[in-house]
Order: structure tokens, then C-alpha cells, then sequence
């Protein structure tokens, strides 16, 4: 084998060991490199959870980096076809209820399939599964046609015991895997893990990982092959612009209630899946930079209740480096600051995805939303629900920050109320509540977002999600731990997301909030206990332990760390001396609440709790970043080309925050506002 580029795994298995057909993408010395069991010049090999790929550098995009991204990906993907399984189930006990107070016309009583016909295909979609997951895991091809042997076995033993099922219970149609599309999808990687690590709940049924550089397709190809999957089973490969493979799928929100999980069972939908024009249950957006060229195609090819996974690593620009940029794309203005950057970065994107959706009379539910190392993702559940599409004002919001001491108000466009009859609820505009000026410095206030100002996560799925891991980086039998190569990555990430408060949006950092007042930074116990003995509701952020979320108002954080600066950290007099200052107005106030610093038994007992994991990973490598975009692609001069003049976008995933000169001024240039 030729030796694997510097921190890159040589691990690739072999077309030879595992029993491929030669790689159709290849040429004929490279064909035969890799018929004889070896990597070809130029060529990279990886091993990602379930997946080993081989690509070229300079022609295909990966990044070792995004494997948090993927394992991420993989959980959610796996939870969310366990949750769509469970609806499927509701939905046909809702309907059978239906169907037991009214006589059906006879038209409507050969609705259900006849069982004992097909029982095959209801097990059809799991067997099928389970012979290309065991086959693509067999070493060899005797291995595999035992496993293929095994599976059709079991395959026959569930057909009839469907059958036998059946006979004593009503049929219950036929449950079809999630149908994916990995629109970016580069080297096939993903797309590949997806077929493989994806088997909870529903399954999979078709993925297209689709990429417009004919490069990547060939890769998507070679690895597929690789991978001992075939081209246009499980996994299709794809060469289109994404956005118009999209725009053939799309659906509207009157029509895309008509695609339902039980095929056999709701006559609308009995019709099977039409890979050329049906939406998907998923799609994945995993672009260079700014996902906001593909929203618009996303939430109308995505089907009822189904699934967006969204990449953004344009971080400079949403977390306020170029907000004109920002404005532009996501018709948002971030503000710079020192407190909550990523946070309102993810708000940013919500509510951009939100705006998109209601033009098309959508909205969306966010299940959870992440910023990782360089970038941020979300995982957002579409609906057509009209009443969600009018309240969506109030869903929305502005920033109001003080351009003096960045404390900060949330302001919604609009509230919602119960009409006087009671019977529906309606909004209106809401009533300006932030100051108009920062009552703690006399400082002006700057005008940010609109942002997302509801849940980011939905707290039921992020249960879900950590159960997963039964105890500390064991993932229970159902989703495997040697599968999920960066578990160890993933699960402290979901840990916090669970810990997170849920319900107030934006949050303090408490370095930057003592970095205003030139004191002593008090340790997250004490802060928190100051908080928690108020009354107040307190939390870290999942992506730092010192990041502060509470429902606390900005006057009493204040009062914290007056009474901080006063009873236990003294400010060294010279920072006073200028009257001006912000910490000389701030300091200036007498505390107009009472405060108590002494630790909380609750949040005592939360510090010996959080120790237990080590919940704030280090980066596990040496430059953990961005990696360029694939050189001489066609994206990567379309995106040239598109940023010419703007300051922040180097060609592939941009990373924030990497350079000195790419960080954001921790004290604000408030002249560009
Ligand atoms: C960041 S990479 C994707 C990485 C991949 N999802 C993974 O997990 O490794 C972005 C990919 O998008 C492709 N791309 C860029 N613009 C596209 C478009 N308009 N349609 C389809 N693919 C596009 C690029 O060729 C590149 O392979």
C-alpha cells in the first residue's frame, strides 16, 4: 500500500480483501492498483466509522475535522428514523380508530393490502438492509454469501411470522426506510456511513449522494464500489447542481401531506417512492461556506415532517466580521460580541431557514442545533401548519445590544394572544420593550438579527439522543460504538446540549463580562450560585463551560459582579481613574439587589456531576480546522468569482475563529455599526 498522506489513517480496506468489483471511476493503471490491493498514486485512503474511502486530494474535498459533524449525523439520522417509525405507528392506531366508528364503502375495505401477499415486502426493506450492511461488512465472499444466506433466512423467518402476525393482529402496511439526499456529498463518505451505520427505527431506503464536480461523482463511485455497495442500490450516485436536482423534487404544502410512511395502508400514498420527482424524508446540506444558495431548494424538496441537516461555516460573516455579507445572505445583521457569537450565529440561520419556509407556507422545528470546532450545524423538521406559519413573527426577534457593556434584550416582532371567544389564538405586533438606551453605561444600543428566539433544541429529542449513549462513550447495542468513530467527540457535545437552558435565547461569557470591568474572573460556582440563589435559572453552553444562560435581566448580572468586585476581587484603582470608562459607570452604581456568593448546594452538586465526563474536549489534533476546497473545482472558482471583494471568504470551509486577524475585537469597533 502506498503510505497514507501525514494524519491520515492507511486504512483502507482493499477492493481485494473485501471483494469489489474493480473501481468503475479509476483509470486502467489506477484500476489496477487497486485490483491488486493497492492505493494508487496520488490517492488518500481513510476509514470513517463504517466507511473506507480513497480519493485524490487535489481533485475531491475531505476533512477529518467535520467527523464530529458526521457522527453527529449519524445519531440523529438514526434517532430521527426511530421517531418517524413511532409516528407511523400513532398514525395507524389513529386511523384505525377512525375506521372503527364508521362503516367503510366497499371501495375503502380492499384498501389494506392482503397480508399473507405481502408480508415478503413488509420485512423486505430491514432484509434487504441487513444483507448489504453484512455483506459490506464480510471480509471475504464466502463470508458474504453466508451472509447473504442468513439474511434471506431471516428474511423468510420474518416474512412469516409477519404473516403469522398478521393473522392475529390487523395489517399494518409497509414502513419504508428514509429516503436521503446528501446534495454535497464530495467524496461519498457520508452518504456511504449513512447506508451503513443508519438501521434503527425505519432505516434507510435510497440515498443520493449527489456532487457537481464529475470528480467527486467518480470518487462517490470508486468508494461505493470500495465499500462493496453497488451504484443505484441503497446509494446512488449523482452529478447535478444541486439546486435544480432539488427543484425536481420539490413539493408544496398543500401536496406534501400526501407522502406518508405507510404506503399500503393510506391509498394516497400507496403509489411507490418515484426517485426522479418525490421529496425526500432528508436532506443534507454540507456546503463550502454559506448554505443559503440551497434553502430555498431544501425546504420545498424536503417532505412532510422531514428532516434538514444544515452546515454553515461562513463563521467570520454571521458572527459579524462583514455584516453586510451577512445581510446579504441571510438577511440578518449579526453584532459582534464578545458574549454570545456562535449562539446568535445558529439563531441567525434558524430564522433565515424559518423566512425561507413561510414563503412557502412552511415552518420549521428545530431538534438541535450545534456549534463545533469551526462551524455550526442544525437538524430542523419541516411541516406545512399553517397556524406555525402566523405565528412565525413571534417565533423571530431583534437583538438589542449596548454598544457600551454588550448587555443585551431580546425583542420579538410580535406576540400571540387568544381571541376574545377563546377559541383561536392570533398575533400582533409586539409592543417595544428594550431600552433605547443601556441603562447600566448610557452607551447607545445596536440593532441585530432577526434571529430565532425559540428553542433551538427540541428537549424530548435530545433525551432520546443521550440515552443512545447508555453510560459514559457506550453506546447502547442499537447504534455501535466501534461504528461511530468520533463517539467519544460526539457524546460529551450532546451531554451539554441536554444540560443547556432551553428557553432563554443568547447567553453572557463571563471572561468577556469581567474583561468590561477589569476584575478577577469568579469561577463558574460562584457565578452560578449567585444566580441559582436568586431564584434565577442558570447553565453552561454546550460549547464552553464558561459561557452564562439564565433568565437573570442584565441589571442583576450586573449586581453580581458589583458585589464580586466589592466583597472578594478589588479593581486595581488605575482602571477607575477615567470617569468615562465603562467600568467607572458601571462600578460607579450601588447593587440595587441582593446578592449572595456563597455556593449553592444544587449547583455544588451539578460541578461533581459534570466532572464525571470530561465534557469540554480539547482539539484532538494539531491544526483542527477548515480545509480548502478541492483544488481547481468548479465551486471553488464559482465561489472566487461570487466573493471577489469580500474580505472573509477563502475558498473551502472558513474557520473562525483561525487568525489573529480573522478574530473578532473583543472590544467592539462600534464605528461600524
Ligand atoms: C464541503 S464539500 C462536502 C463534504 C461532504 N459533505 C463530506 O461530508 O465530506 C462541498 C461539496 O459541494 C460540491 N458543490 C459545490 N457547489 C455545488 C452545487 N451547486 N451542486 C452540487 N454540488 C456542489 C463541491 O464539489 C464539494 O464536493
Amino acid at each position: 500500500m502506498a503510505d497514507a498522506a501525514p494524519g491520515q489513517e492507511a486504512k483502507a480496506t482493499s477492493p481485494a480483501e473485501n471483494n469489489a468489483a474493480p473501481a468503475p471511476a479509476a483509470d486502467n493503471a489506477d484500476a489496477s492498483a487497486i485490483k491488486a490491493g493497492k492505493v494508487p498514486e496520488g490517492y488518500t485512503t481513510v476509514t470513517e466509522g463504517a466507511a473506507s474511502i480513497l480519493f485524490k486530494r487535489d481533485e475531491v474535498f475531505y476533512n477529518e475535522v467535520q467527523i464530529k459533524n458526521r457522527d453527529l449525523s449519524v445519531l440523529v439520522l438514526n434517532e430521527y428514523a426511530t421517531q418517524l417509525e413511532h409516528e407511523a405507528n400513532e398514525q395507524y392506531s389513529r386511523r384505525s380508530k377512525n375506521l372503527s366508528w364508521r362503516k367503510l364503502p366497499p371501495t375503502e375495505q380492499t384498501w389494506g393490502p392482503d397480508f399473507a401477499r405481502d408480508a415478503p415486502a413488509l420485512v423486505n426493506n430491514k432484509a434487504a438492509q441487513r444483507a448489504t450492511k453484512a455483506k459490506a461488512n464480510a471480509d471475504s465472499q464466502a463470508e458474504a454469501d453466508t451472509a447473504a444466506t442468513n439474511a434471506k433466512a431471516t428474511e423468510t423467518k420474518d416474512a412469516a411470522g409477519a404473516v403469522k402476525d398478521a393473522a392475529k393482529t390487523e395489517d399494518r402496511g409497509s414502513l419504508t426506510g428514509l429516503r436521503i439526499l446528501e446534495a454535497l456529498s464530495a467524496s461519498g463518505l457520508r452518504s456511504i456511513r449513512y447506508a451503513k451505520e443508519i438501521s434503527d427505527g425505519v432505516g434507510v431506503d435510497k440515498i443520493i449522494a449527489n456532487d457537481l464536480e464529475t470528480h467527486a461523482v467518480n470518487a462517490i463511485r470508486l468508494n461505493l464500489s470500495l465499500n462493496g455497495l453497488k451504484d443505484g442500490e441503497v446509494v446512488t450516485a449523482n452529478e447535478a447542481d444541486a439546486n435544480m436536482y432539488m427543484y425536481h423534487h420539490r413539493t408544496d404544502a398543500k401536496s406534501s401531506t400526501e407522502h406518508t410512511r405507510i404506503e399500503k395502508f393510506i391509498p394516497k400514498a400507496s403509489r411507490p417512492f418515484d426517485a426522479a420527482k418525490d421529496p425526500f424524508d432528508v436532506i443534507d446540506l454540507d456546503p463550502y461556506g454559506p448554505p443559503t444558495p440551497f434553502l430555498d431548494a431544501s425546504v420545498q424538496s424536503v417532505r412532510e415532517g422531514g428532516l434538514l441537516c444544515i452546515t454553515a461555516t461562513d463563521l467570520p460573516t454571521l458572527c459579524g466580521k462583514s455584516f453586510e455579507t451577512c445581510f446579504s445572505r441571510y438577511k440578518a445583521q449579526p453584532l459582534r460580541s464578545g458574549n454570545y457569537p456562535h449562539e446568535m450565529a445558529l439563531r441567525i440561520l434558524l430564522a433565515c431557514i424559518e423566512m425561507t419556509a413561510n414563503t412557502h407556507g412552511k415552518n420549521i422545528v428545530p431538534l438541535l442545533s450545534v456549534h463545533m470546532d469551526f462551524y455550526i450545524r442544525v437538524f430542523v423538521r419541516v411541516y406545512s401548519n399553517k397556524n406555525e406559519v402566523k405565528q412565525a413573527p413571534t417565533k423571530l426577534g431583534l437583538v438589542l445590544q449596548s454598544r457600551g457593556c454588550d448587555s443585551f434584550y431580546i425583542q420579538p416582532f410580535a406576540s400571540s394572544y387568544t381571541s376574545k371567544s377563546g377559541n383561536s389564538e392570533t398575533v400582533r405586533p409586539a409592543a417595544f420593550k428594550a431600552p433605547n438606551m443601556c441603562p447600566e453605561t448610557g452607551a447607545d444600543m445596536a440593532i441585530g438579527g432577526p434571529i430565532w428566539i425559540k428553542p433551538m433544541h427540541n428537549a424530548e429529542f435530545v433525551k432520546s439522543l443521550l440515552s443512545r449513549f447508555s453510560n459514559q462513550y457506550t453506546p447502547k447495542s442499537a447504534f455501535d460504538a466501534r461504528e461511530l468513530g468520533g463517539a467519544s467527540l460526539v457524546h460529551p457535545v450532546v451531554a451539554n446540549v441536554a444540560d443547556e437552558l432551553i428557553d432563554t435565547p443568547l447567553h453572557y461569557s463571563l471572561p468577556h463580562l469581567c474583561s468590561k470591568l477589569h476584575c478577577e474572573v469568579p469561577t463558574t460556582e460562584v457565578f452560578h450560585s449567585a444566580l441559582a440563589n436568586a431564584g434565577y435559572k442558570v447553565s453552561k453552553t454546550h460549547s464552553s463551560p464558561q459561557h452564562v444562560k439564565t433568565n437573570a435581566p442584565p441589571e442583576f448580572i450586573w449586581d453580581v459582579l458589583r458585589v464580586w468586585v466589592k466583597e472578594r476581587s478589588p479593581v486595581n484603582s488605575k482602571h477607575l481613574q477615567d470617569p468615562e470608562s465603562i467600568a467607572s459607570k458601571i462600578l460607579a452604581k450601588e447593587p440595587t439587589h441582593k446578592v449572595d456568593l456563597s455556593i449553592n448546594s444544587e449547583i455544588r452538586k451539578r460541578g461533581h456531576r459534570d466532572r464525571a465526563i470530561s465534557r469540554y474536549k480539547g482539539n484532538p489534533k494539531p491544526n483542527w480546522g477548515p480545509k480548502p476546497a478541492a483544488a481547481g473545482s468548479k465551486s471553488q472558482q464559482t465561489h472566487r468569482r461570487r466573493n471577489r471583494g469580500a474580505n472573509d471568504q477563502p475558498a473551502g470551509d472558513n474557520s473562525f475563529p483561525t487568525s489573529k486577524r480573522s478574530r473578532p475585537n473583543p472590544e467592539p469597533d462600534w464605528k461600524s455599526f
